[in-house]
């Protein structure tokens, strides 16, 4: 698809998109959440984009939603979608869902809609897809440990570009590679001249490094997934809690993604761990190390009468000796014990192995002082080694689970678009489900509901008395004051949003035309000026024109001007639309005055009271076909007239006939 092909979509915006990976798959899935990641694209505006792409491949015109009513309600019906959503990524997806007039966008969704409606949902994979989002890019992996080393400016330069994420250090002979291997846990030496020498410390020559990236930068790898790990895990979950099929082995990829920590570390492996562990408890250990020994000490020497020769007091003090020499001297047994004490704690707290236990030991000399210190030069060279150890064996870890991985990146992206499409599909059948929706059929003029039920009521979806209406050609609503003829219209326009957009209805059947535009006027709010009054005939004059396709709602247009004049307007407006051969409903107080004054025979519906109760009205919802219904005043006077022996009223009751 030519991005600047679609409607809306100039250069700047083609260009933005193109920055994307794959912009067209984006498109062709209707990715709002990926379109957004353009840049200066936002997410209302990447719903458009996305709309107008369906729309282009479709060959559908678009401006089905004629008017601000029209639009509102669908905006309502998408909100009731949207709710149902648990994912951010579903609730942009839905924004794709739109009123088409095109048949093939209308079957597309619907075959879409009939399978999502043949789901179970369970808590079980709603709660699974709370932690489900899109995939994103990883940072810029940069890595410390290692670092690539040359003699040569051009390697070095091929170096930076194939591996960015590591340092690279230019030496001039083997001695630059012995002080590198100091400050790095493992030297990786480009140069084939190196093969052979002798370094101390972790120095590997690999002059094919820069060709096998993963082997030397796991990390680079090992990054997707780190970043994207939860959510992974989340679509696991989902797929698990449903009967999605897995693009691969569930528990082969969850078990290598354990060994991941969100950061991009090795995670569950009792080795590292154990070299970490040391690593933190290092200093602690050691001054632990040291109480135990001067503890040891002092227990010793307050038990002990050291007895000394006066001579030998007295040469000690013209040496000047300390305390220390005479330990040396007295205690050496008890110095001994307390430092192999203090040696045993470090190691045996920090859990160290026999070469790193070696070193440890090397941290209190056999030298007798008091109280007993540490050698912290010992102690650096042992964190130095449980650092390297344990990055080389990071290392190891990430290169075997980087190869693991490598290849299920594509697994990762289908899995988890699989769950994020779910989302959408299962906010369909929670929407069916919550108002007992059906699929509408399609068929050749108008639309017949039987049992719909308003998503607009003000009333409790399980309150609302079931309506059946039919609409061929024009007709006339009537009926008593709040006996529901607003509703009858918001009923009509949701249920024709909801099927053009491939959607269930709220409905037991509906039968409907495919229209191709929908022009629902909401009742006017008082008489207009002479201006306002202009450019709503103006507006008709669009609307009467309009194809025959069209279905218009219209809810009493004669508040927009004086009673007489108004009944003459709307009778023109309705001629106009008969002639055209649209589909209409004006509900109206004037019907009886609008019938008259049409040339045709216009149908007039009524809504119709069943009585007073308590002086509520009983109200039939269901307007009945071919019937002015009494109005609410001649129900009153009825009632009056039936109560009482007045004529009075039966007066004012021939007045309606
Ligand atoms: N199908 C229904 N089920 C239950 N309650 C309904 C239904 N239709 C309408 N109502 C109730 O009746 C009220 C009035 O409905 P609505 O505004 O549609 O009447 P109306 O005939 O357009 O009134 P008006 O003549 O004043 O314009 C609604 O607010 C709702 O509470």
């Amino acid at each position: 698809m030519e991005l600047s092909a679609i409607p809306g979509v100039g250069a700047k915006t083609a260009d933005a998109l193109a920055e994307l990976d794959d912009p067209e798959a984006a498109l062709r899935a209707g990715d709002v959440a990926t379109l957004s990641r353009a840049p200066g694209v936002s997410e209302g505006r990447a719903a458009r984009i996305a709309r107008a792409a369906i729309r282009t491949e479709h060959d559908d015109p678009g401006g089905f939603l004629a008017t601000d009513r029209a639009r509102e309600v669908y905006r309502a019906m998408l909100d009731e979608l949207k709710a149902r959503t648990v994912t951010d990524y579903g609730a942009k997806r839905m924004e794709t869902f739109y009123p088409s007039a095109a048949q093939s966008r209308i079957e597309e969704v619907r075959t879409f809609a009939e399978r999502a409606m043949d789901r179970t949902v369970s808590e079980a994979v709603l709660d699974a897809l709370a932690g489900v989002e899109p995939l994103t890019d990883p940072r810029d992996v940069s890595v410390r440990d290692r670092c690539l080393a040359t003699t040569n400016g051009e390697t070095y330069a091929t170096a930076r570009e194939a591996i960015p994420e590591l340092p690279v250090e230019v030496v001039d002979d083997a001695r630059g590679l012995a002080d590198l291997a100091r400050g790095y846990s493992t030297v990786i030496a480009l140069d084939e001249t190196f093969a052979g020498v002798e370094v101390d410390g972790d120095v590997r020559v690999e002059p094919n490094a820069l060709s096998n990236p993963v082997e030397v930068v796991p990390e680079r790898a090992l990054a997707f997934f780190a970043t994207n790990r939860d959510r992974i895990r989340a679509a696991i979950a989902v797929h698990r809690a449903t009967d999605l099929d897995a693009p691969c082995d569930l528990d082969a990829l969850e078990d290598a993604l354990s060994g991941l920590t969100g950061d991009g570390g090795i995670a569950g492996d009792a080795e590292v761990d154990r070299l970490a562990t040391a690593l933190d408890d290092l200093d602690a250990a050691v001054g632990m190390a040291e109480n135990v020994a001067n503890d040891r000490l002092r227990e010793a020497i307050e038990e002990r009468d050291v007895t000394i020769e006066g001579a030998d007091l007295l040469s000690l003090v013209e040496r000047g000796a300390g305390v220390d020499s005479l330990l040396s001297r007295e205690l050496a047994d008890e110095y001994a014990d307390a430092v192999d004490a203090a040696r045993d704690h470090l190691v045996e707290s920090l859990d160290l192995d026999t070469g790193e236990a070696e070193v440890a030991r090397r941290a209190f000399g056999d030298e007798p002082t008091y109280p007993v210190d540490h050698d912290e030069s010992v102690v650096s060279r042992l964190r130095e080694d449980l650092t390297a150890a344990k990055e080389r064996r990071e290392t190891r870890l990430k290169r075997e689970l980087a190869d693991e991985l490598a290849d299920r990146r594509g697994d990762a992206e289908a899995l988890v678009g699989a769950a994020l499409e779910l989302d959408v599909a299962l906010a369909v059948a929670r929407f069916a489900d919550d108002y007992d929706c059906t699929l509408p059929t399609f068929a050749d003029e108008g639309v017949a509901i039987e049992g719909g039920r308003s998503l607009l009521l003000d009333v409790p979806h399980d309150e609302a008395d079931p309506v059946d209406y039919g609409i061929e050609g024009v007709a006339l609503l009537s009926g008593v004051n709040s006996g529901g003829k607003t509703s009858t219209l918001d009923l009509v326009a949701s249920v024709v949003v909801l099927a053009q957009m491939g959607l269930p209805v709220p409905a037991e059947s509906v039968r409907l035309q495919r229209f191709s535009s929908l022009h629902y006027h909401a009742k006017t709010q008082g008489t207009l000026d002479a201006g306002a009054f202009e450019s709503t005939v103006r507006e008709f004059a669009d609307v009467a024109d309009g194809g025959a396709d069209s279905l218009v709602l219209v809810d009493e247009l004669e508040s927009i001007t004086e009673p007489g004049a108004s009944a003459k307007i709307i009778a023109g407006i309705l001629e106009a639309l008969d002639e055209n051969g649209a589909s209409a409903v004006f509900v109206s107080h004037l019907a009886g005055e609008i019938r008259e004054t049409a040339n045709f025979e216009v149908t007039v519906d009524g809504i119709e009271a069943v009585g007073l109760v308590d002086g509520e009205l009983v109200v039939n919802r269901s307007p009945v076909k071919d019937h002015l219904a009494r109005s609410t005043p001649e129900l009153i006077v009825e009632k009056l007239a039936g109560e009482s022996e007045a004529t009075f009223y039966d007066r004012l009751l021939e007045k309606f006939e």
